[in-house]
């Protein structure tokens, strides 16, 4: 018997709740998609086939009755519900409102599982009714590729939550990680720690994008792919970590602030992928090209990982 609820809601449909939902339904989950955008709804509908596309290139494994609604009326999407994921923006205020609108419409025991980056979970919860079922459920973006989930309990989460989450995890076969909670969890920690020495060796001229990208793909990127940062230390050794961080880790970025060419290019209209241009330029076609070599990319590298022995 799966661990994976029957019946689950995804609250939010930009960049993460399609790719969510397609994980789920190819679990076995009928998934009901809401979001207050019907334009959103539109687009959403398309990533979500996507995604699912993605999963068959995978060929991962296939539960089967899953089932995909794309709806904006909130009543209907969560009637019945037994799991609900909140993916709204980043706002801690619009999303105590959404949680409040969620729990006036599911039942008490249905788990409330927040997409968060890394907004403190407790605070989340200070305006639930019941808050003992939210917990955090931090995934990667893309949602359908990668294969590690963050579980965050706050201070008012239940145990038996979280180790709920942990099997309904484990039950569309991704790793979850169980965490202390921290302002923005292991992953975002670590990686805004290596995008704020990476934007400064840029800001500096140390390095062009292209190196960066180059040096970081095929050096420590290729390397943690398979080696974890803490297995690395044994290989390293404590000695070579302890010599050269004597010396390095005082010379190492220590910013506190957004960098001002991060700041600049915002104000400049240059968000990446979503502008056609950021730190690369892009013309005609390049986004969308650009997207199937990642997800390709991203497929050859997890049918790999999956094949060799955890080390
Ligand atoms: N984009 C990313 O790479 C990742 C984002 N996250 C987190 O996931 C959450 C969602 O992020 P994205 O998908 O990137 O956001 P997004 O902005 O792409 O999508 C949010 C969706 O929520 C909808 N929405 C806004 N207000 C709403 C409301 N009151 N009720 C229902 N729907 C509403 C919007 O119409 C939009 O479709 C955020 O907390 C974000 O930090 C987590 C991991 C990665
Ligand atoms: C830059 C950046 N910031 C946040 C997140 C996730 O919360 C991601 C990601 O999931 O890839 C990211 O790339």
């Amino acid at each position: 018997m799966s661990s994976l609820p029957a019946i689950a809601t995804v609250v939010g449909s930009g960049t993460m709740g399609p790719g969510i939902a397609a994980t789920l339904v190819r679990a076995g989950a009928e998934v009901r998609v809401y979001d207050i955008s019907a334009e959103a709804l539109a687009k959403a509908e398309n990533t979500f086939a996507f995604a699912s596309g993605v999963l068959e290139q995978l060929g991962s494994d296939t539960v089967e009755g899953g089932s995909v609604s794309f709806t904006t009326d909130i009543a209907a999407a969560l009637s019945g519900s037994l799991f609900v994921i909140e993916a709204v923006p980043e706002k801690i205020e619009l999303k105590k409102t959404v949680l409040g609108q969620i729990e006036s419409l599911v039942g008490k025991d249905v788990i409330i599982a927040t997409n968060t980056s890394g907004i403190p979970i407790t605070a989340m919860a200070e305006s639930m009714t019941v808050p003992g079922r939210f917990v955090g459920m931090h995934w990667s973006n893309p949602p359908h590729l990668i294969p590690m989930i963050e579980v965050i309990p706050g201070k008012a989460t239940d145990a038996a939550v979280t180790d709920q989450l942990v099997e309904i995890v484990k039950a569309f076969g991704y790793h979850p990680v169980i965490e202390k909670e921290i302002a923005g969890f292991v992953e975002n920690r670590v990686l805004y720690a290596i995008l704020r020495e990476c934007v400064a060796l840029l800001e500096e001229g140390i390095v062009t994008p292209e190196g960066l990208d180059t040096a970081v793909k095929w050096g420590i990127g290729y390397k943690l792919s398979v080696i974890g940062p803490t297995r690395l230390l044994d290989m390293a050794g404590m000695d070579i970590y302890a010599a050269v961080s004597s010396y390095l880790n005082k010379e190492l970025n220590s910013d506190t602030e957004t960098p001002q060419v991060v700041t600049d290019m915002i104000a400049a209209g240059k968000l990446g992928f979503k502008t056609g241009g950021g730190m690369y330029e892009y013309g005609e076609g390049d986004v969308a090209a650009k997207l199937k070599d990642i997800t390709a990319g991203l497929v050859a590298a997890r049918k790999t990982l999956s094949s060799i022995t955890p080390v």
